[in-house]
């Protein structure tokens, strides 16, 4: 029993799979780089050379100081005690501190905006391009893997593009300047000092990436509660409904405690960090003291140089410190970059031609002509299918799940293209035609309408942005749904949150209908929802239908009764292939597939 319960347990957690992008660092890589920062292209002339003249004069005036004061300052103006050489050495320490503060400040906001610009870019260029992807895109990929690249990678470019290039600059600069001071001044201090110089470089690179990697853990085990948490939240009813708060709760609880976890070695790691700084620091000084005593008893060295020395020593952590942390940011920024460039590179496969046909008019007149397509290698969805849609018909799409219909609807929004065969509008092979000139003249009508957060006036004029407030409810009345709207709390401009929550289906419906008619396209291709609604609405429905479809060519997927009657021809269709096609009644004369559904639908709906 005990056995049964801990399998059954353990078929519930795997139902908790959640794919986050593992892969969090890349190996670094030249020519991904170069595409990278060739997004900083547009401010090469602007933004970037500003900012680079800032980490200039900054590096330069920090370089300066301590030779100022330890070399001048210290052994000349104080030994020589000459009050006019110390005020005018003040004079300028204090003007180089006001320069280097304020290029500091320049540096810093023009680099921001340097920064938040490419990113800007490289969002709008990333977003623009994936929504021209073409429908197999997105029928391999989850919308949330999607929103990650869109939001978190490009996010992770931001520290690298905002910071990361320019204290790379500077750091290189800094080191090699203060390098070659050191040994211009004591070249036998300078190779005393760097024996602390292994052990910096292991705390900035091996035990930051240790660190780093740790709190890497805890972002990953982050999301994934985020993930559990938002699928939780969204599935509340089914769980609720499938008593299924305990199994729920108990991988909560597992994700719960591994973030807890992960969370504690990482900030235990990190509680390493500072102290072992300070510590080699301590070493460098002690270091520092004892050989540089010795060099100023043995009159080698000045009181001054040792203050510069001093000084200089502490400024040396600093920058091979952040060069640890910009090759950091460089193999995280190769991941995201990589994954983001994988989107770019993508093309979308239905595509326009060079010299596309633009039409005029459209009549609507389709045609399939040996139509073979698959969605991939492994299965075909049409098998060569040949069929006609005279202009200003209705044809009703009917067959058992899987047979094709959807697909076909599909080819002929030209979502896809067929692997072989033609698809003719007006003639017209689709592939000719300006996409945007074909989809502006067919308007779908999905099975599940999408309402988007807005308006219920917005919604409407989706199909037509430069629709007039009349117009929306005009197209409203056709179709009935103006007094059910207008019922609403505050009518065309209640706000409807995404997916429509507060709206029933059937009046989601209506509002898609409406939307499609203010589109006026000479092709509607209709999804009959199957979601089963009360007959009053049913009536409702099909009157708005009437009004639709008047004086268009109607391609629906019918589900109900009453609209395959009606149409003008009905193909049914079975694995992909047109097996009957007729009217209602030729159909039903035949007595053949057509006749079995009509019948199977009539029985069930005698049996409720
Ligand atoms: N995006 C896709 N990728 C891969 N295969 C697909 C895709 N969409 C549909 N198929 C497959 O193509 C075949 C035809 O599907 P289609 O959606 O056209 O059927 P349908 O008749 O509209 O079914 P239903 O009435 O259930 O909507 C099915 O075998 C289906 O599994």
């Amino acid at each position: 029993m005990k056995n049964e319960k801990r399998m059954m347990n353990e078929n519930v957690l795997k139902r908790f799979h959640y794919s986050t992008e593992q892969v969090i660092e890349k190996p670094f890589n030249w020519k991904q780089m170069l595409r990278l920062f060739s997004y900083m292209k547009p401010y090469r002339k602007t933004l970037l050379p500003l900012a680079i003249l800032m980490v200039l004069i900054t590096t330069a005036v920090r370089l300066i100081i301590p030779i100022l004061i330890g070399v001048y300052v210290l052994d000349k103006a104080i030994v020589d005690k000459d009050t006019g050489l110390l005020t005018i050495l003040i004079a300028a320490i204090a003007g180089l501190y006001t320069l280097s503060y304020v290029a500091n400040f320049l540096r810093i906001r023009w680099m921001n905006q340097l920064g938040q610009s490419v990113i800007y870019d490289l969002r709008k260029h990333l977003f623009t391009h994936v929504q021209n992807l073409s429908h197999r895109f997105f029928d391999q990929r989850s919308a949330g893997s999607i929103l990650v690249r869109i939001m978190n990678d490009i996010n992770s470019l931001q520290e690298l593009f905002t910071n990361g290039v320019i204290n790379l600059l500077m750091d290189i600069i800094l080191l090699i300047g203060i390098f070659a001071i050191l040994f211009s001044l004591s070249p036998e201090l300078t190779l005393a000092v760097m024996v602390i110089l292994p052990i910096m470089f292991f705390i900035s690179t091996s035990l930051r990436r240790n660190i780093r990697r740790s709190w890497q853990t805890v972002r990953l085990f982050q999301s994934k509660l985020n993930s559990h948490l938002n699928e939780s939240i969204q599935g509340i009813r089914v769980t609720q409904a499938f008593t299924q708060e305990k199994e729920n709760m108990s991988f909560f609880d597992g994700v719960n405690t591994e973030t807890f976890e992960s969370w504690r070695v990482a900030s235990q790691k990190n509680a390493m960090f500072r102290p072992l700084v300070e510590l080699t620091n301590a070493v460098g000084t002690a270091v520092l003291i004892w050989f540089g005593a010795s060099l100023i008893q043995n009159e080698t060295m000045t009181i001054g140089i040792f203050v510069s020395f001093a000084f200089y020593l502490g400024m040396f952590w600093e920058p091979i410190s952040r060069l640890g942390q910009v090759y950091n940011q460089l193999l995280m920024g190769m991941a995201s970059s990589e994954r983001i460039f994988e989107f770019l590179d993508e093309k979308p496969i239905v595509s326009e031609k060079k010299e596309a046909l633009h039409l005029e008019e459209v009549k609507g007149h389709i045609e399939f002509k040996d139509v073979v397509f698959s969605y991939d290698e492994k299965r075909t969805a049409l098998k060569g299918v040949n069929l006609e849609m005279k202009a200003g018909q209705t044809v009703a799409l009917v067959g058992h799940t899987g047979s094709g219909k959807t697909t076909i609807a599909n080819l002929i929004s030209r979502f896809y293209d067929p692997t072989s065969g033609e698809i003719l509008l007006d003639g017209h092979n689709l592939k000719d035609i300006s996409l945007k000139d074909l989809r502006q003249r067919i308007s779908v009508v999905l099975q599940e309408t999408f309402i988007f957060s807005g308006t219920i006036a917005d919604n409407i004029r989706f199909g037509n942005p430069f629709a007039t407030d009349e117009e929306v409810q005009k197209a409203a009345e056709a179709i009935g749904a103006h007094s059910f709207i207008e019922n609403l709390p505050n009518g065309y401009q209640t706000e409807v949150e995404e997916r429509g929550n507060i709206l029933s289906v059937g009046q989601r419906q209506l509002i898609s209908f409406a939307r499609a008619l203010l589109a006026d396209p000479r092709i509607i291709i209709l999804d009959e929802a199957t979601a089963s609604i009360d007959t009053e609405t049913e009536i409702k429905i099909q009157t708005a239908l009437k009004t639709l479809l008047e004086g268009r060519t109607a391609v629906i997927i019918a589900h109900r009764l009453s609209t395959i009657r009606e149409a003008d021809n009905i193909i049914v269709l079975d694995h992909g292939e047109i097996i009957e096609q007729g009217n209602h009644e030729e159909l039903m004369n035949l007595q053949g597939e057509y006749y079995q559904l009509i019948k199977a639908q009539f029985n069930m709906l005698n049996a409720v």
